[in-house]
């Protein structure tokens, strides 16, 4: 078996020997009641479910579901076992390890994939008169959802009309019929820049949507790399190891060869449906927050035996869309701010903010040397982050000094609630594109895909000029070494 990065299957059973799965065999519901456990696990950071018996699955075990496939654990020491997993990382690396691992092949050179003639994603195939996605266990998600989401932790594939740019990507879909998907295909996300080259030919957009690939692909899917980068080659450099990719059946596009299931097809550029209202990662569904979006035609279907679908019931904390979007936006924002020359040591999306927020560690020595002002400093990265694709999420840029530790959301909330004053440390952004799945955008006051963004200065006046002038009045900065020692040395016998 290939290592548990490079092959979904693989992950599973290290997921099991890790003691990180449970194995439902009776059978489940996959209208909602499959849900409501994979709700319950990612709020209580359990175990990751893995459903054997579902009400629908075919002769040949199509499918069988892992839900929380990328979310959180437990223990402490382990608390990002899962996504290091993805990355053939320690378990218990800490999330800056992870972070700079996806980030570390930005600066290696790319290795393409290998092209091979067969593989476990072959071992059975339907045609479209062979299957029906309402027949088949799609799961229900939330009951208020305006359908059933099979697409949530899949990975589409998609290519520019001229064959250049192949992007990977997770977007929602749910199903629309027997052999149709309707997804949301919205900018700056890249499907929807590709869709709309191939709306300007007048041509349907071929696609695939691989489940269960090497995790280490899912990753990169959900990192928003830059414009026309091929995700394959990065991903191949990341690992530095070729990812093995076989071609589809119907299109002329190549998937992952050991995906666990793969839907072939085409995704029309004039035909939409109504898609939603969905469970979305901020946390809400609104009732009747449907919009039109294109519907995709499953032609073919090939898979394993057995086959698994991972699927993100996503919501509240937390779950992949926390664990994966915000963190790895974070990582792409302090890639291009360091790569500007500015003096960013870390960048972290706090869970707490619903990843809508961005906190950066600032090296406070090197922005001494800049001589800039506070304004000139938040602009300047306002400026490249919000008017760029990395920040489409993101609506809070806070800057923290050298003390603090942005993956510590205590340490951040602590220093923007007493260094940031409110409005005039904060430097607003109304003429940029904003997120309009956030709530007080798509159901708030103003226009829904614009502005609503601020850069937050929560570093003091000092930080600019001569340097931190105070000691936090705490265990840590506010007793001598040796007395600090002593009291640690002597905590039990003292009775604690
Ligand atoms: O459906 C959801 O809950 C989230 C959809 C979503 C997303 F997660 C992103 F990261 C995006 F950049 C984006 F444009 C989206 F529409």
């Amino acid at each position: 078996m290939a290592l548990p990065h490079m092959e979904f299957r693989a992950f599973v059973q290290a997921l099991k020997d890790d003691g990180d799965l449970v194995e439902i065999n009776e059978e489940c519901d996959p209208n909602l009641e499959v849900s409501a456990i994979i709700r319950k696990v990612v709020e209580s950071d359990e175990r990751a479910p893995l459903f054997n018996n579902l009400k629908g699955q075919n002769e040949n075990g199509l499918w069988r579901i892992l839900g929380a496939p990328n979310s959180l654990r437990s223990d402490p020491r382990h608390r990002y076992g899962r996504l290091a997993r993805h990355l053939n990382l320690p378990p218990t690396s800490s999330m800056k390890e992870i972070l700079d691992k996806m980030v570390s092949a930005k600066t290696t050179p790319p290795i393409p994939p290998k092209i091979v003639e067969t593989g476990p994603c072959k071992e059975f195939r339907l045609t479209s008169d062979q299957f029906d996605l309402n027949q088949l266990p799609s799961p229900t998600l939330h009951q208020a959802d305006g359908g059933k989401y099979v697409q949530t932790y899949g990975m589409f594939i998609v290519r520019s009309p001229d064959g250049k740019w192949t992007n990977w990507s997770i977007a929602r879909a749910m199903v629309h019929d027997k052999n149709h998907l309707v997804g949301l295909v919205m900018l700056p996300q890249h499907i929807a820049v590709i869709h709309r080259m191939w709306k300007e030919l007048g041509q349907d957009m071929p696609y695939a949507l691989a489940f269960g690939v090497p995790p280490a692909a899912i990753m990169a899917a959900s990192m928003p790399l830059p414009d026309g980068l091929t995700e394959a080659e990065y991903i191949g450099s990341m690992v530095n190891s070729p990812l093995e990719l076989v071609k589809c059946e119907t299109i002329d596009l190549f998937v992952p060869s050991t995906s666990e299931i793969v839907f072939e097809g085409t995704c029309s550029v004039t035909e939409t449906a109504t898609e939603g209202p969905f469970g979305e990662m901020h946390g809400y569904v609104f009732k009747g927050d449907s919009h039109f979006m294109p519907v995709y035609t499953v032609n073919t279907i090939t898979h394993r035996k057995d086959a698994i679908l991972p699927v993100c019931a996503c919501g509240r904390l937390t779950d992949e869309t926390h664990t994966m979007i915000g963190p790895l936006a974070a990582a792409e924002i302090g890639y291009i701010l360091k790569s500007n020359g500015l003096p960013i040591k870390e960048a972290f999306s706090p869970f707490e903010s619903q990843v809508t927020w961005v906190a950066l560690q600032v090296d406070t020595e090197k922005l001494r040397a800049m001589k800039t002002s506070a304004e000139a400093f938040c602009r300047q990265v306002g400026d490249l982050i919000f008017r760029g694709k990395p920040g489409a999420t993101i609506h809070r840029l806070l800057l923290v000094g050298d003390d603090i530790d942005v993956y510590d959301f205590k340490e951040v909330i602590w220093a923007f609630s007493t260094r940031c004053r409110p409005v005039m440390d904060e430097y607003s952004y109304e003429d940029v594109p904003g997120f309009p799945l956030i709530p007080y955008m798509s159901h708030g006051n103003g226009p829904a895909n614009k502005g609503g963004k601020l850069v937050c200065d929560c570093l003091l006046p000092v930080e600019y000029t001569t340097g931190k002038n105070w000691e936090a009045a705490d265990f840590k900065e506010s007793f001598p070494p040796e007395l600090k020692q002593k009291v640690l040395d002597r905590w039990h016998s003292y009775g604690f």
